[in-house]
């Protein structure tokens, strides 16, 4: 059994996401995706910065963003053929909900700036545990859209940067499992 929510260690030992392609309905309610957003500002970030954000994207904003997509993807790839330009289209449009996550470095503080970009990845993957802890499934996806400043532009301003799209919905088919790291390479104890 996949994200059993019986108990925090229940569900940390059988946490799965969901492929953005096969959520469906249902999805978060507006106030379910905000309540997750704000439970993912309690992410551990040193020196108080909280170097990062969210950014829901509401689904009457799904056609702007697919537009989107497509005219930065081909302004950068003139050539692309209507496949790529249709799985931009399939990106902005898939799962019932996003919210998309900035890493938003203060670059005038002294905390390194590999510190904030940890944060920030910690604070996209507590998106994912609040969507779940709510009973949805979620899914983190970068790809192309995140590295493409004119995307990014449209969420935020350099020196921030998209740590990941945040698809939130209902598995529509049965999760499967996918390879896990070796313990014997994940886990050692230090011998000094
Ligand atoms: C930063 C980041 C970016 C990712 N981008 C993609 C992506 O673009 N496409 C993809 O198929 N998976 C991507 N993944 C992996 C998916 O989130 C994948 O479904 C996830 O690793 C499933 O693992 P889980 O079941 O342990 O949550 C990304 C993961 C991370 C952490």
């Amino acid at each position: 059994m996949f994200n059993d929510l019986s108990s925090p260690l229940a569900h940390l030992s059988t946490r799965r996401s969901g492929k953005p392609r096969d959520l469906a309905a249902p999805g978060p309610s507006p106030e379910q995706l905000r309540e997750i957003a704000l439970l993912a500002g309690r992410t551990p970030d040193h020196g108080k910065l909280a170097p990062w954000r969210f950014v829901i994207v509401p689904n009457d904003r799904r056609d702007a963003l697919a537009a989107l997509l497509v005219a930065a993807y081909r302004e950068e790839r003139p050539e692309a053929k209507r496949a790529e330009l249709d799985a931009m289209e399939q990106f902005a449009r898939q799962a019932p909900a996003l919210i998309v996550a900035l890493s938003s470095p203060r670059t005038e503080s002294h905390i390194p700036l590999w510190e904030q970009e940890l944060s920030a990845g910690a604070a996209t993957m507590n998106l994912v545990h609040a969507a779940h802890a709510m009973g949805f499934a979620a899914g983190w996806l970068t790809g192309w859209p995140a590295f493409s400043d004119r995307v990014r532009d449209a969420f935020g301003a350099a020196p921030e940067r998209i740590a990941g799209f945040v698809f939130i919905g209902t598995p529509a088919r049965a999760l499967e499992e996918r390879p896990r790291p070796d313990p014997a390479r994940l886990v050692s104890t230090w011998e000094g």
